[in-house]
């Protein structure tokens, strides 16, 4: 069958290590390339310009990066078949410029701040266009043509965001509550209920404003182009691009950290959230701290299945891995050497002549720490009178969100502290902290960090921190010591060659001070060699490179990908029930959950298809005959309780189709055991039925749901009950003992067998409709069916069903098909003959029950007599009968629906059609 197996041939690395080896390979293959070229082995990106032009493009470098001077080379490697052309749509809040109106249809551009646009400069190799927001509100028609135009020379599109919106969604839901939040900094105190008031507007205008950017992607893509989005301003993003074309290439970074899943569980909005950022094809984050806890939010909050290679959601993969940024590391030792920045080294030398020089650089954030940082310096110098006049702390403070309240107040704040220190240890000529509250350019910035003796990054949290590996790119002469926040991502990486600090520890911090100032010149040199290795070679290309390559990768895996993944069951009734309300998995209502009612809707298809005389319907239920009878009795149809073992005819009484002498002396036995994980196992339930036990823990938490039931299996395995003849089937929340050998497949002979004698049917029917959510054992009943599928319980990607209303409809009758069915319906049909009995169908010894609904829709009813029944009455052609899935995509069922509410609307059609 097309796509059912991993093809060895495939272009496309069977395993995701295969992958990594062959990116290594292409990697080296590019940097001997490159030697060969150039003579050289430079393989940091800036290969084929010649030294003397990497000096000559200084500051204009981000000038000459947007023009595209810098020599796109505007193609990716495939694996394994040379080089093709792709675009690339770097989706950011923030343009790399943000623009200034000079007049009515003038403008000029300056480069934004913040690390995500510096790493994002630093990818060359590819052409690249950027999709963002220019900062400034343009609402006149002229204006907004006038700065298309200029930014379109930079390869960037405007999207045009009005003043309200930016308020809402960036001042508003981005910075004051996403942003805070996905920082541990809970929302501002005194603001906290303000926020709360004003969520629901900010989220609304959040979602707004993403589609606007979705738009202007959408008007803009290309087929073929891979679409990045960046950010927790654009979460949404994913989502308002697949829904628009789904088979657009879609991957999201974020360059925040992603909190832990209980702090992501506070905000209102969180599986929204969620699920919109899974429908992108790949996910990336710094570290894999932030990975896990994105995994572990989408299981816990959303129930789903959370695997080493990403978020399962009904068959359906979202890769999630860690993509570490990096920094376009020659850009700053290349710049080193330009005239300018040599000029601005010597005066600073010369201006902290004779003192050590500290340096913190960071935009005025409450993540910073910088308040932190201050205090510690101060502790030290109180601390340490010698070193009074000896050191100097060197602040730059960018400016930054300087609308939202809470940072108006840091900047105070800040200011008043250093005002403090200043007055206490300062003297007529000197003071020890110089703070600037500005930017600065890209020379003098880079010569700050070539003086300084000490880095210090006192992050609160922070998603990486590129300023930690710009210094270390500009310290190879120096060897200055980095004082690095366990808390930036940065640590993660830099970690061996850095201080690691608590940023809220202050004497830690001021005794990390000391320990630098005091390093040997030895220990200095081996930290720093080991920092300088890894910041030159996991550069911003790299990253950028790395990430694409494995969005393009897991498109293709997911394309091809046959082998199949087991669904995840949403629930123990899925296809015939009223939906719960439950946006999410915690906050889903367990007790009406536990309490199974037929959805309202189905109540009138359901009636006119029983009431047609040629119609039969049968519900096959894992659930009990009470269950069964309540929502059932008043239909006039065929039920099947606890997966076949009791049937019944709603004119008629219950029979058994057990076998006589089953036995059944291990239900108290299995009982006590789940009345123990029960008990231990908060939100768990279980279910005692005739022929069965079902211990669920759905609701619970799910680690420690998980590691409950291996506990259980475990027991149940190995304990006092391993010998009796059950089997213990384990669903994706559950633990299933049943009677030995019981699933829909067996079972559905005994029942039609009994149906078709009881109705007298001897003509073929017409066609089968079975349309069920079943537990992976229970997809038996579609072998029934179609024997010659696969009997390994894999099953494969099946289309929506669209059109097989109109053909059951339409279907007259069919011929040829099932032998082995034919041959068992004809054995049931006998024995009925030959017993005459209505309690037991046939000889085969099983009893049990499942965990799915599904509905068999048998043909003509026969005037015949049971006589003339012939093995030829299940007698299905190909196309005369249906067999489809509820809410599983990997499965032996010819379609899929996808949830209850597709099961009414498919089931009203039908019912109209016949
Ligand atoms: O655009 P702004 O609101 O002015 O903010 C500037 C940027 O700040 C954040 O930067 C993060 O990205 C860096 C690179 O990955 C990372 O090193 C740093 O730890 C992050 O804080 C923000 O995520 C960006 O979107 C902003 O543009
Ligand atoms: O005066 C300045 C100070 C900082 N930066 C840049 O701002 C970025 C800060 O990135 P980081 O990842 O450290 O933190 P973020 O501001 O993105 O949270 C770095 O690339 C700095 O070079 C700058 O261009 N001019």
């Amino acid at each position: 069958m097309p796509g059912n197996n991993y093809n060895a041939n495939s272009p496309v690395p069977s395993s995701r290590i295969d992958r990594l080896l062959r990116q290594r390979l292409r990697k080296n293959n590019k940097a001997s390339n490159s030697n060969d070229a150039n003579g050289n082995g430079n393989v940091n990106g800036n290969e084929g310009l010649d030294h003397e032009q990497r000096l000559r493009e200084g500051d204009d470098f981000v000038e000459q990066y947007l023009e595209g001077a810098s020599a796109a080379r505007d193609r990716w490697e495939k694996p394994d078949s040379g080089l093709f052309t792709q675009r690339l749509l770097v989706v950011a809040n923030r343009l790399p410029v943000s623009a200034v109106r000079r007049g009515e249809e003038s403008w000029s551009l300056e480069v934004s701040g913040g690390g995500l646009v510096s790493a994002l400069l630093g990818v060359k190799e590819v052409e690249a266009k950027w999709i963002g927001w220019a900062g400034v509100n343009v609402p006149d028609e002229p204006g907004q043509r006038a700065l298309t135009k200029a930014l379109a020379e930079k390869r960037c599109i405007p999207v045009f965001l009005d003043e309200e919106i930016v308020h809402q969604y960036y001042n508003g839901y981005c910075n004051n509550i996403l942003w805070p939040l996905f920082h541990y900094l809970g929302l501002p105190q005194e603001d906290r209920l303000a926020t709360t008031r004003s969520f629901q507007s900010q989220f609304a205008a959040y979602k707004k404003a993403n589609q606007m950017f979705a738009d202007v992607v959408n008007e803009h893509y290309e087929e073929g182009d891979v679409v990045w989005c960046h950010d927790y301003h654009l979460m949404f993003l994913p989502k308002c691009l697949k829904d628009h074309n789904k088979n657009m290439k879609v991957g999201w970074f974020l360059h925040t950290p992603f909190p832990s899943s209980e702090i992501h569980r506070t905000l209102p909005s969180r599986s929204e959230l969620l699920r919109a950022v899974l429908a992108a094809d790949l996910v990336g984050f710094h570290t894999y701290d932030y990975a896990r806890h994105f995994v572990s939010a989408c299981t816990r909050i959303l129930g789903l299945e959370g695997t080493p290679e990403g978020v399962e959601d009904q068959g359906r993969l979202t890769r999630v891995a860690a993509f570490p940024i990096g920094i376009d590391s020659d850009r700053f030792i290349h710049a080193l050497e330009a005239p300018q920045v040599q000029e601005h080294i010597r005066e600073l030398k010369e201006r902290f002549s004779g003192r050590k020089v500290m340096l913190g650089v960071d935009r005025l954030d409450m993540i910073k720490g910088i308040p932190q940082k201050i205090l510690a310096f101060e502790k030290f110098l109180e601390e340490n009178q010698y070193w009074h006049d000896k050191v100097v702390l060197l602040q730059i403070a960018v400016p930054t969100r300087t609308d939202v309240p809470e940072y108006q107040k840091l900047t105070s704040q800040v200011h008043e502290i250093v005002g403090r220190i200043n007055g206490r240890f300062g003297t007529l000529t000197t003071v020890p902290i110089h703070h600037l509250d500005r930017s600065l350019d890209f020379q003098a910035l880079c010569a700050l960090y070539a003086v300084t003796d000490i880095a210090l990054v006192t992050s609160l949290r922070d998603g990486m921190n590129l300023v930690s590996y710009e210094f270390v790119a500009c310290q190879d002469e120096k060897r200055g010591v980095l004082i690095l926040s366990e808390f930036a991502g940065a640590a993660q990486s830099l970690g061996a060659g850095a201080i690691l600090v608590n940023p809220w520890n202050i004497t830690e911090v001021a005794a990390s001070i000391g320990q630098a100032l005091n390093m040997s010149a030895e220990e200095r040199e081996k930290r720093h060699l080991h920092n300088f290795s890894h910041v030159t070679t996991h550069t911003a290309q790299e990253w950028a490179e790395t990430f694409v390559s494995e969005l393009n990768d897991t498109v293709l895996e997911a394309q091809q990908r046959i082998r199949q993944v087991p669904p995840l069951l949403p629930g123990f009734n899925a296809t015939l029930t009223e939906p719960v309300d439950s946006p999410d998995r915690r906050g889903g209502d367990q007790i009406r959950e536990m309490d199974l009612k037929l959805h309202p809707d189905l109540k009138e298809p359901l009636t006119r298809l029983c009431s047609d005389p040629k119609t039969t319907v049968v519900v096959l239920s894992g659930s009990d005959r009470g269950v069964l009878d309540e929502n059932f009795g008043d239909y006039d149809m065929w039920l099947a309780a606890e997966n076949g073992m009791f049937l019944r005819s709603t004119r008629g009484d219950w029979m058994t189709t057990m076998p006589e002498h089953s036995n059944m002396e291990w239900v108290d036995s299995v009982k006590h055991v789940f009345e123990y994980f029960t008990e231990r196992t908060p939100r768990s339930h279980f279910e005692l039925r005739e022929t069965s036990l079902v211990w669920n823990y759905k609701y619970s938490d799910v680690e420690f749901g998980r590691l409950q039931a291996r506990d259980m299996l475990q027991h149940l395995w190995t304990g006092p009950i391993s010998n009796a003849s059950v089997d213990v089937v384990q669903g994706s929340r559950s633990v299933e003992v049943r009677a030995v050998g019981v699933t829909k497949g067996v079972t559905i002979v005994r029942i039609l067998g009994e149906i078709v004698h009881s109705k007298s049917i001897s003509a073929p029917i017409d066609y089968v409709l079975c349309v069920g959510h079943s537990l992976g054992k229970d997809e038996d009943i579609y072998t029934f069916f179609e024997p010659e599928l696969p009997s390994d319980n894999i099953g494969i990607a099946r289309p929506k069903i669209s059109d097989a209303t109109k053909s059951c409809g339409d279907r007259k009758s069919g011929r040829s098909g099932s032998k082995s069915s034919q041959k068992q319906i004809q054995r049931n049909t006998e024995n009925k003959r030959n017993n005459n009995s209505s309690s037991t169908s046939n000889g085969i010894n099983s009893s049990g029950s499942s965990n799915s609904n599904s509905v068999g829709n048998g043909g003509r009813r026969s005037s015949q007599s049971p006589d003339k029944i012939t093995w030829n009455v299940l007698d299905l052609k190909g196309d005369n009968y249906f067999s489809c899935a509820v809410g599983r995509k990997r499965t032996n069922a010819r379609y899929m629906l996808d949830t209850s509410d597709d099961v009414v609307s498919f089931l009203r059609d039908l019912a109209r059609a016949s």
